[in-house]
């Protein structure tokens, strides 16, 4: 008999995450299995929670939420033998659509009840790990704006405004790139380092990466005329833009940005950072059932 431990985020997808509470109760029921669920009750509670649940031996212990509860969970979770499990019930949900998680939570949760863990990578940025994509630059910002358009406005339209907004007012940015031992002074319009695929809402940033080969993938983008923005823009969703002539890929182990002027770092749709930052990838750094 499985034993599992959910950790629902009640602020994740503007209460879809709650919502999913009597699905999980009801199956764990018919599956027979044990279960537990607790909510978080502050931001950063959930790494706290995965942490002292390692010690308890169960199956799984179920991120309930969107990508910033995932990454707090994973985080606990890091390094240990407890798998890590995902109902992606938040707005973006990257990191599951990366390691192909279904969003129904009925067959979410087949997976964690039926499938069979596997590894994937982590990546340290100092302070803690990422485990889908982070970058500097524009998306960055809007990450870091998108918390101001929150108070007014929720869900995808607070996304869609910040971007908006940051479209007409970035000013691209002067960085040092130390991409293992190769260095590289460049104007950024984002620089990625990916260790999944998806990101930004499903936005295809890294169409060549693997999320459990030990590397991480950093794509430098330099600056795009803004003219061209709404062609490349379709192109990069789709994952169809590593061969523009604005675009530069590396697999690496390591990345570090340097700056004159401090920027922000998003790391799974959070700011997790501000620069100088220091990447390095953790190889089957967690147990995840995906
Ligand atoms: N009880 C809580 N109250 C408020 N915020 C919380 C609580 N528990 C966790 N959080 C924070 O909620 C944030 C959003 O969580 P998450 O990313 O999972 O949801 P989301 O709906 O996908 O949000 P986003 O719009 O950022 O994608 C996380 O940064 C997390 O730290």
């Amino acid at each position: 008999m499985k034993e599992l431990l959910f950790i629902v985020n009640p602020a994740a997808g503007n209460g879809t995450a709650l919502g999913a509470i009597p699905l999980i109760e009801q199956f764990c029921r018919q599956c027979r299995f044990k279960y537990e669920i607790t909510k978080t009750q502050y931001k950063g509670h959930a790494t706290a929670l995965a942490k002292s649940a390692i010690s308890l031996s169960y199956d799984a212990v179920v991120a309930v939420g969107g990508d910033g509860t995932v990454m707090e969970v994973a985080n606990g979770l890091v390094g240990s033998l407890t798998p890590l499990g995902i109902l992606p019930t938040g707005t973006g949900n990257d990191l599951s659509k990366s390691l192909n998680i279904p969003s129904k939570i009925d067959k979410a949760l087949s997976i964690i009840a039926y499938g069979k863990p596997k590894y994937i990578d982590a990546v340290s940025y100092g302070d803690g790990y990422f485990f889908n994509v982070a970058s500097v630059g524009f998306d960055a910002e809007i990450a870091r704006d998108i918390q101001k358009v929150k108070r007014w406005i929720s869900g995808k339209a607070a996304y869609y405004i910040a971007a908006f907004l940051k479209f007409i007012t970035y000013r691209h940015k002067d960085v040092i790139l130390e991409i293992d031992n190769t260095k590289i002074s460049a104007k950024i319009l984002l620089f990625a380092i990916a260790n999944g695929t998806y990101y930004g809402g499903g936005m295809n940033v890294n169409p060549n990466g693997s999320i459990d080969d030990g590397y991480i993938d950093a794509i430098l983008i330099t600056p795009v005329p803004r003219f061209k923005f709404p062609f490349l823009f379709w192109k990069f969703v789709s994952g169809k833009y590593l061969d523009l002539p604005y675009v530069k890929a590396y697999r690496c182990k390591k990345v570090k940005i340097h700056s004159n002027e401090s920027l922000p770092v998003n790391g799974d749709g959070d700011i997790i950072a501000t620069t100088p930052v220091q990447f390095s990838v953790l190889n089957q750094g967690i147990l995840v059932f995906c």
